[in-house]
């Protein structure tokens, strides 16, 4: 579990009142998560997640809060956050706004910069199907188109810079066969970043790390229906194609073994594909992002295992899961076991 900061009652029942609530009937630190600290608050308005945010600063926490508002707005089903009516929301073209304006989103609590948005209903799918895969395909597609006029920008934090930067931290920890692989695929992605391939990838805001555990599914209905996505705080402007392939990574993979799935493979790209087809720049560089995807997450779950922070409640993320990833994608260059049709853009099972 992680809770960095403990939240006082008092303090979560003032801020809750603050915006308009209600008193506080509840509050749960939360089990999961390894990046903030998370409490369910239940008020009199209905059933809310206070987080505060342990490393992320005001700097870029308005880009985060209000995609969330922009998608929730769009009718794409993400948390909407809560606003203090107290604060004017700002008006104008985003880049002409002070870096360190108030943001009608951001909250102070212990503190720390915080948030409060809605808790979506449902759990999250740990043994997903194709057919929970094909849900998350299409909200995918959905939440790259529903943003595309967001006119916030903000870079993906944890991209191809990060990792050129953070690399090195973790390096001294590697014996000497991970330390090579290290340094042998950032090269590789570097060349990648540099090509005219990549240029032409399309972008906008990414979630980023859209893993089975930041959905939910309804409970007790007879087929899979999302009812929502979280965690948008690792989201950024980057290409459409990273963000798929860092889905393909978790929901289509074998946890014990990093093997491809190609069924949920073909189940996500297909859905994706009916509401976005994929373009050809897209279908050539997909089996580098899906290296570039699992090295993002091999990298920072090397750095979270041999830099930890303290947290009360905390369980670190196997870092060697996503170095067999890396092997994986790396040993079998088609990439997914899929072949994407040239003309539809439909994928199949190979
Ligand atoms: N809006 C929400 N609605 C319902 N549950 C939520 C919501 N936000 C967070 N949760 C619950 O809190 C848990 C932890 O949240 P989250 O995954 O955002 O943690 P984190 O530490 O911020 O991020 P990370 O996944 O990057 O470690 C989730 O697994 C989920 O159970
Ligand atoms: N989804 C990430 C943790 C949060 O960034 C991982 O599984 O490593």
């Amino acid at each position: 579990m992680a809770v960095f900061t403990e939240v006082g009652f008092d303090e979560a029942d003032a801020l809750v009142r603050r915006l308009g609530l209600g008193p506080l009937t509840a509050l749960r630190g939360i089990e999961g998560g390894i990046e903030n600290t998370n409490y369910f608050a239940s008020t009199a308005s209905g059933e809310f997640v206070l987080t505060l945010f342990e490393r992320l600063g005001p700097e870029q926490l308005p880009y985060y809060l209000c995609l969330m508002k922009h998608l929730a707005s769009r009718g794409i089903p993400v948390p909407g956050p809560v606003a203090d009516p107290a604060i004017e929301p700002l008006g104008g073209h985003p880049l002409s706004i002070p870096v360190n304006a108030p943001c009608e989103f951001l909250h102070r609590v212990a503190g720390k910069p915080a948030a409060l948005v809605q808790r979506l209903e449902g759990r999250s799918e740990l043994a997903p199907t194709p057919a929970h895969c094909a849900e998350l395909g299409r909200l995918l597609a959905r939440m790259h188109q529903a943003a595309r006029d967001f006119p916030r920008i903000q870079p993906n934090l944890r991209g191809l810079a990060w990792w050129n930067d953070t690399a090195p931290v973790v390096l001294p920890y590697l014996e000497a066969p991970q330390a090579a692989l290290l340094r042998s695929e950032l090269a590789y992605q570097n060349h990648i970043a540099e090509s005219s391939a990549y240029a032409a990838l399309p972008r906008g805001p990414i979630h980023a790390d859209l893993f089975r555990d930041n959905a939910m599914f309804a409970i007790g209905e007879a087929a899979p229906r999302l009812t929502g996505v979280f965690d948008f705080y690792f989201a950024g402007t980057d290409t459409w194609l990273f963000d798929l392939a860092v889905c393909l990574n978790d929901w289509a993979i074998d946890l014990p073994t990093g093997r491809h799935d190609a069924l949920r493979a073909a189940a996500l790209l297909a859905a994706y594909a009916t509401v976005r087809p994929l373009t050809g720049a897209e279908r050539a560089l997909l089996p580098a992002m899906l290296r570039a995807a699992a090295l993002r997450f091999w990298i920072s779950r090397l750095w979270d295992f041999h830099l930890p922070r303290e947290a009360s409640m905390l369980k670190a993320h196997d870092p060697t899961h996503f170095e067999r990833v890396l092997r994986e994608r790396s040993r079998a260059p088609a990439g997914p076991l899929v072949s994407i049709s040239a003309d539809s853009g439909e994928p199949q099972a190979a």
